[in-house]
């Protein structure tokens, strides 16, 4: 299977002349699992939502596989995103979300999953938040993109459920690249293998988890 290479460079944003980021560099390859930890406010959602196009930037420059997406259309097919919100409409069943979202011969192994089996016979709208947000994250890992960014996505997931999400995370790594904003940092750093901070609009590059507590983001003792 070929290795893909995503980068998104020179990114600058401003709300309200306050600059949010000043020229952010990022690169993410198959097999890459990058957690993207930061303060809140750091601009951890604005940087993915550019990256997948539904957010303008300033400046930005985002290349796959050597070639310039000048255009959100260009990266439908080659990045996926999982937003802070629920993305599968209400009105569905959770057999109707699946079976438009995974191609059919996936999903008699998409339901064979554990959790999926016990949430088959529900309305989307019946499932809990961690149901919910288990089912989303294993539909957009499903699908063929080549990048997945992954916002907040242990928001209301218990233990069993977290441990659930970063197996997943971490089968679906093997042919994606996978980058996962979240503050649960225990499970970003358990499950990523590079770490990225933000941090003042800027992105830095850690070479190990030590530098969250030298950088400001965690304090002593809490690694
Ligand atoms: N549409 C907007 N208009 C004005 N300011 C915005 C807008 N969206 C975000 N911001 C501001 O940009 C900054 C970064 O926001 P962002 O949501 O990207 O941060 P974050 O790191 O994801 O935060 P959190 O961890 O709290 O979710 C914040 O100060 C926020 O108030």
């Amino acid at each position: 299977m070929k290795n893909h290479l995503l980068e998104i460079d020179s990114v600058q944003k401003t709300f309200d002349n306050k600059n949010i980021l000043s020229d952010v560099y990022l690169k993410c390859e198959t097999k890459d699992i990058i957690g993207l930890l930061g303060r809140n406010g750091s601009g951890k959602s604005t940087l993915l939502k550019i990256i997948f196009g539904i957010t303008y930037a300033d400046f930005k420059f985002v290349r796959i596989d050597g070639n310039v997406k000048a255009k959100t259309k260009d990266l439908l097919d080659e990045i996926s995103y999982l937003s802070q919100d629920n993305s599968i409409p209400n009105v569905f069943s959770v057999k109707k979300a699946i079976q438009l979202s995974v191609p059919k011969e996936r999903i008699l192994e998409f339901c064979a999953d554990e959790i999926i089996v016990t949430m088959l016979e529900k309305k989307v709208s019946h499932l809990s938040g961690g149901e919910l947000r288990y089912l989303e994250i294993k539909i957009i890992l499903n699908n063929s993109s080549k990048f997945v960014l992954l916002d907040e996505p242990y928001n209301g997931l218990s233990p069993l459920m977290v441990e659930k999400v970063n197996e997943l995370v971490f089968e679906n790594s093997k042919t994606k690249g996978i980058i996962i904003s979240d503050h649960n940092y225990e499970n970003v750093i358990k499950v990523s293998n590079k770490l990225v901070l933000l941090k003042e609009g800027k992105a830095h590059h850690l070479l190990c988890k030590e530098e969250l507590v030298d950088k400001g983001y965690l304090k002593e003792g809490m690694l």
